[in-house]
């Protein structure tokens, strides 16, 4: 069985910019050897988060630890473990070679040196054509690549991957996708990405975090529905479940149709027998697939499933006993769709 250790704490977390708090975290935990994706709308501090933990920036204010240590005793040496590549990387105005290089260089790593170039070049599907082509030779998703080969040359403990796939072609995208996956796999690198392509982002994530004004809306349980949506006839989004329910989200007339939903799990209220007082015409039926506490409440979190989507919501232990649920158990769902955020 697979242990779980956590590789990063923070607590009380805030992040101020000229005098503007645009973060504010109280508790996150994010484990290691994992793929988390990190969801969330334009200024909603993914970025900001992402400087606290490759330690280009200090919190203004709370506790970061990794693996154990405080963020004011980590040393260079550790630091140098996490590594990211930035929304609109820089390239060296060199050779791919140069490039891909240059963090050995830095660190006087200089065995077999050539060879890691062309290792780390195939694992972002660049062959040894590429190692003396110039950074201006490069289309945008190639460039992309070679900035991530640089990175992964350096089998970094930690991986950090802001909108790696902006402006890059699908062809890119799926590459850029089996190299992480490869990190992952053969260095145990644990990585985490921001996206606004979320259906990509979604696919290769093991577990999600999701912000919203610098908040958190909630990590691991978060509840994300995903495109696609149709139209209803007034011009409201409707997700249609595979077994053919339908979920109206009301007011979400001047929402795009590849936006994504994020619902908090106390905005989503189950019941199993005479729910007859709950029911209305949003209301879907659903099926328990686990029943797990919650670390820091005596809570217990559910998780079910609508037509193969995945959902959690949480109930007391008191509400628990008097409903007496069970894995397998079909439930009535009501989601509170006036509360949700939209990414
Ligand atoms: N260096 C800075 N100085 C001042 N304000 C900043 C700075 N960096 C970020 N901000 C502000 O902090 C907020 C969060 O920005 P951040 O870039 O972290 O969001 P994001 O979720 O990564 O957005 P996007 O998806 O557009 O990249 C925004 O309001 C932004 O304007």
């Amino acid at each position: 069985m697979d242990t779980v250790s956590t590789l990063y704490e923070l607590e009380n977390i805030e992040q101020h910019y000229d005098g503007k708090k645009v973060l504010s975290i109280d508790s996150l935990c994010l484990e290691e050897n994992k793929i988390i994706g990190f969801f969330g709308p334009n200024g909603s501090g993914k970025s900001t988060l992402f400087s606290l933990l490759s330690f280009i920036d200090k919190p203004t204010s709370g506790t970061l630890h990794f693996n154990g240590i405080d963020n004011k005793h980590i040393n260079q040496e550790t630091k140098q473990n996490i590594v990211m590549v930035p929304q609109n990387p820089y390239l060296l105005k060199r050779t791919v070679y140069e490039n891909v290089a240059f963090g050995l260089k830095l660190r006087k790593d200089f065995k077999d040196i050539e060879q890691r170039v062309e290792e780390a070049l195939s694992l972002v599907g660049l062959d040894s054509s590429f190692i003396n082509r110039k950074w201006s030779q490069l289309s945008g998703g190639e460039a992309q690549r070679v900035a991530l080969a640089a990175r992964l040359i350096l089998k970094p403990k930690v991986l950090i991957l802001d909108e790696p796939t902006s402006g890059v072609d699908t062809n890119s995208a799926q590459l850029i996708k089996e190299a992480i996956l490869s990190a992952k796999q053969k260095y145990n690198t644990t990585i985490f990405i921001s996206s606004h392509d979320h259906n990509w982002l979604n696919h290769i994530c093991d577990s999600r975090v999701a912000l919203f004004q610098g908040n958190l809306v909630e990590s691991g349980s978060v509840n994300l529905l995903f495109a696609p949506w149709e139209k209803s006839p007034e011009g409201n989004l409707v997700k249609v479940f595979i077994d053919g329910q339908r979920l109206l989200i009301p007011n979400s007339y001047s929402k795009k149709r590849d936006s994504v939903v994020m619902i908090n799990s106390d905005d989503i209220e189950i019941c199993r027998e005479n729910c007859d007082d709950m029911k209305n015409s949003n209301t879907l039926i659903g099926e328990i697939q686990s029943i797990r506490q919650e670390s820091s409440t005596q809570n217990l979190l559910i998780e079910f499933s609508i037509g193969g989507i995945s959902f959690n919501s949480k109930i007391t232990r008191e509400e628990m006993q008097s409903q007496t649920l069970l894995p397998g158990d079909k439930i009535h769902v009501n989601i509170n769709v006036d509360e949700v955020c939209w990414i």
